[in-house]
């Protein structure tokens, strides 16, 4: 039986904060992520996700025994050494002095059996800046070249750490356009994004984390469907706060004039209520948004906690 590509059980990573509380980065992580399978991290701000990351790589090391993390059967730093896993991270590795092609020859020198260089520019789509120096490449030439630097060492599992962040909307488009030529070998890809469009257009499967636990996995419609909001919209003449008030459960997410957006739970009930028993017509139902899917299993998941 071949083993997963990632095998993380009971992971804890806990930091200290200046003023002397504990922070639980990663709290008790499990998951699994089988090989050629292209998954997206998310969560918001402090979720854990980079820390999670980080150990993944071997770049941090969990805080207790009971932690494990394994990386294509071993350790992370053995897969690291062998160049099995390899990273694109949001900065750092690269030197403005130094020209593109220079760099991927220089780090390519490093490996005992790297990809040939012109064929690793290629993959990532820099060769036509290949005489640039790096320092006057924008943002996402500059993770391009990161990319490239990646793919050196012939990796089966390739991290990406907010790969476009900060890059504009064309720039992150390339990127992916030139990540998705790349996806077809096998390869197992891995990474944190806050942008939910990049995550439902690139990953197989979405894994949301918050206070470094995974509380959503499946692909993009099982996470919509585990938000479990539906949106119900409907022409409701003259709703006044009152007669708003007596409808069932609802969040009122929008408003035109006697256009009305509604996200609720159980949408046929509140569709039979509508029809029913007021004078709304023109109904259309539809299924949330991932964001908003999202938004709904992290107040959840962080209103549990404090329950707790
Ligand atoms: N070296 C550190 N020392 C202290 N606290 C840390 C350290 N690294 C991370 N943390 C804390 O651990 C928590 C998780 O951080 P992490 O960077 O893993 O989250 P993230 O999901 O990647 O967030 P973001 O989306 O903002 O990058 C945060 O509260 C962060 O402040």
């Amino acid at each position: 039986m071949s083993t997963a590509a990632i095998e993380i059980r009971n992971l804890h990573k806990h930091f200290r904060s200046p003023n002397g509380t504990e922070v639980r980065a990663v709290d008790g992580l499990d998951l699994t992520i089988e090989r050629g399978e292209i998954v997206a991290l998310l969560g918001a701000n402090g979720a854990g996700k980079t820390t999670t990351l980080d150990i993944v790589l071997g770049l941090t090391q969990p805080s207790d025994s009971t932690s494990s993390c394994k990386v294509l059967g071993g350790s992370p730093r053995q897969a690291v050494q062998a160049g099995k896993i390899s990273a694109v991270l949001q900065t750092g590795g690269l030197l403005g002095d130094m020209r593109v092609e220079e760099t991927v020859r220089m780090i390519a020198s490093m490996y005992d059996d790297a990809m040939p260089v012109i064929e690793a520019m290629e993959k990532a789509n820099i060769t036509g800046i290949a005489h640039r120096q790096i320092s006057k490449c924008s943002g996402g030439e500059q993770q391009r070249i990161r990319f490239a630097l990646a793919l050196l060492p012939k990796p089966e599992v390739l991290i990406l750490d907010e790969p476009t962040a900060g890059m504009d909307v064309n720039a992150r488009a390339d990127f992916w356009d030139t990540m998705r030529d790349n996806a077809h070998g096998g390869q197992t890809i891995i990474f944190a994004t806050h942008y939910l469009q990049e995550a439902e257009q690139f990953a197989d499967r979405i894994v949301l984390m918050n206070s470094g636990k995974c509380i959503a996995d499946g692909s993009v419609a099982e996470i919509r469907d585990l938000g479990g909001q539906r949106h119900v919209e409907a022409v409701l003449p003259d709703a006044n706060a009152g007669a708003l008030a007596a409808l069932p459960a609802h969040q009122l997410i929008a408003r035109d004039g006697d256009r009305i957006t509604f996200s609720v739970a159980d949408s046929d009930a509140f569709a039979r209520h509508l029809l029913t028993q007021t004078s709304a017509h023109d109904l259309q139902i539809s299924a949330a948004s991932l964001d908003q899917a999202f938004s709904h299993l992290v107040s959840a998941a962080s209103a549990t906690q404090e329950a707790n």
